[in-house]
């Protein structure tokens, strides 16, 4: 037997802190998977045994079933649709050309999920070449995809926004084949405000409910083939129920939470592959599993370490870049990723990171300084040049120690190997972003680490996330600031002092104001992320909003989050008329609390 390319994942996994139970017991080829390709899962792709949720759902698809997979972050959902349609469509007779056009869509919310699921599909169709793997993404070349979609794409991987505009204008697109659409985090999709894109592309691709069955199939092709639409994600809301009910018919729901009626008949037969697990056949609003309920539980990760740290707004800067030093001092090799609330507190975030620069000696002086974290940092958010997203995306996919400072577009389903921590900075709202942002740590049964930033006015979100079954425990903060020296003294009172007037703390918010004050750009950067952050922060929907009050904050102590030593006056009309609200707001409650 041929020696495999790359380490048995499946194996390697199994035997880490959180691989028990993750794997299934059988074989790829056990699922009903073509030998060849169960084959080059295992030797090629390193993937020994099937997870449990592909060991489930892999032979619903592959029968030809309407599914919807609920599954924990990082388990393996891309191969879940993925091989079932390799297997099937590198066994139609004659063999599918490129003139036969789109056999497969695969719809993602973000250009880095549309790269990332086109990147497996290359490997998996290395020994079936004859498969044309494609993607069409927003900030693409248009002039180019037309071109290969001309050619013809068999397998064809797409945000919604482009791929519409393509169904409209792109007459050369060849989609008359279409078997399988498939929704890869099919709420974040909806939740991106693609609900109406994607019900016009069900509309152009003829794959309603009603009208599921493909009429257009090519007569050379000797079976009449049915659409088969698939639902993927780690959560899944009410929005999610609309688009399963307009596209789904008779559906499978693999992995949802049975017990929640578990009258509900179980309609297909699995086989003995499917051992375990939740797999429930039949009408979605029978279950009701969909339902965003406030007390619905998320499954995270079992190995997940989950923390919060509890720091004063006016600190919080002191406190991030000091555990990053920390944090990279002691464990050079390793990947972190930072989630902001907005673009321009990424773009400031990581200026001051690559300018900040420092001397061993925590005297800032020009000769022998280092940069304040010492390792690579990259950034990515909406809001960058398409090429430098890319740019960033692959490169951190493969450094092996670095920083990702980020907006939620890095939030879902990406799959950075080998990243140790997320710091959530700015809080996520939706327990469902919560439970996406930490996912893409603790992958596949490896360690990963949790770390959520909350101010002590926003420590009820703790409770909104015990609501959901996810309970965090607090960080040993004051270690990390002990550690850090003044002038060459630590701190080594034993009394206990507040974070705010440590002096290690007041040492280096003083610099970082000193340095942003003199940096013009900077400085500029850190006017703008104030800006946005507290738009950002006056934007928590519903519930959320009665713990992430925008009255209750300080702005002066927001300014100081920035680096900045006055609160910015030259600020933007929307913030304006925020800070007019706030006011009102104020004043009303003055008047309130006199009145009783
Ligand atoms: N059977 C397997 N054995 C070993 N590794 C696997 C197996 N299946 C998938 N993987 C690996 O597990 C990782 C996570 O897979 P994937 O990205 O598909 O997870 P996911 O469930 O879609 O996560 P998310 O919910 O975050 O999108 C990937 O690195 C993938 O290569």
């Amino acid at each position: 037997m041929k020696e495999p390319k790359e380490k048995k994942k499946g194996t390697e996994a199994a035997a880490g802190a959180g691989g028990e139970g993750l794997f299934a017991s059988c074989s790829f080829s056990d699922l009903g998977l073509h030998p060849a390709l169960s084959q080059h899962l295992r030797d090629k792709m390193g993937f020994e045994f099937p997870t449990q949720i592909q060991a489930q759902a892999i032979p619903v698809v592959v029968a030809g079933r309407h599914v919807l997979v609920n599954a924990a972050t990082g388990t393996g959902k891309t191969i879940v649709y993925l091989a079932p349609i390799v297997h099937l469509l590198q066994m139609y007779e004659p063999r599918v050309q490129r003139s036969d056009g789109t056999f497969a869509l695969v719809l993602v919310p973000t250009r880095e999920l549309c790269m990332q699921v086109h990147g497996v599909l290359q490997k998996l169709l290395h020994r079936f070449h004859w498969i044309v793997p494609g993607y069409i993404m927003g900030g693409e070349n248009r002039a180019k995809e037309k071109a290969r979609l001309r050619k013809g794409i068999s397998i064809l991987v797409a945000t919604p926004g482009r791929l519409l505009d393509h169904l409209k204008n792109t007459s050369s697109f060849n989609y008359t084949n279409l078997r399988w659409i498939v929704f890869d985090e099919a709420d974040r999709i909806l939740e991106l405000g693609f609900g109406k894109a994607v019900e016009e592309i069900l509309d152009f691709l003829g794959s309603r409910q009603a009208d599921h069955v493909c009429k257009q199939h090519m007569n050379t092709k000797s079976a009449k083939f049915s659409r088969q639409n698939l639902l993927l994600s780690a959560t899944l809301n009410d929005k999610v129920n609309h688009l399963a009910n307009i596209s789904l018919e008779n559906p499978i729901m693999i992995g949802m939470d049975c017990k929640k009626d578990s009258a509900v008949p179980l309609k297909l037969s699995l086989g003995d592959a499917v051992s375990s697990g939740s797999v429930v056949g039949g009408d979605l609003e029978g279950v009701g599993a969909l339902s965003s309920q406030p007390t619905e539980n998320y499954n995270l990760p079992s190995q997940l370490v989950q923390r919060y740290v509890k720091v004063s707004c006016g600190s919080r800067l002191v406190v991030l870049l000091s555990i990053l030093r920390f944090v990279f001092e002691r464990e050079t090799s390793q990947k972190i990723v930072v989630f902001f609330s907005t673009c321009d507190a990424v773009d400031f975030h990581y200026s001051l990171l690559n300018k900040f620069n420092w001397s061993p000696n925590l005297q800032p002086e020009a000769n022998q300084e280092q940069k304040f974290v010492s390792c690579r940092s990259f950034h990515l958010h909406g809001n960058m040049e398409h090429d430098d997203r890319r740019k960033a995306f692959h490169e951190f996919t493969s450094e092996k120690s670095a920083l990702l400072l980020c907006t939620d577009v890095a939030a879902r389903g990406l799959d950075f190997p080998k990243v140790r921590c997320i710091i959530q900075y700015d809080s996520p709202g939706e327990a469902s972003e919560y439970v996406h942002r930490v996912g893409r740590t603790a992958r596949l049964g490896e360690k990963g680490e949790a770390l959520l930033f909350l101010q002590p006015v926003e420590i009820d979100y703790l409770h909104d996330l015990q609501h959901h079954g996810v309970s965090l425990k607090e960080y040993p903060l004051q270690k990390i600031i002990d550690s850090f020296s003044v002038h060459g003294q630590k701190h080594h009172n034993k009394k206990l002092i507040s974070l705010e007037t440590h002096p290690w703390v007041l040492f280096l918010q003083k610099t970082l104001e000193t340095f942003i004050s003199t940096e013009s750009k900077l400085k500029k950067l850190a006017n703008d992320a104030f800006c946005s952050w507290v738009r950002a922060y006056t934007a928590h929907r519903g519930e959320l909003k009665r713990i992430f009050m925008v009255k209750k904050l300080h702005l002066g102590h927001v300014a100081r989050s920035f680096g900045l030593k006055d609160q910015p006056s030259l600020v933007g009309r929307s913030h304006l008329i925020e800070s007019k609200k706030r006011k009102r707001d104020q004043k009303k409650t003055l008047h309130s609390v006199r009145c009783f």
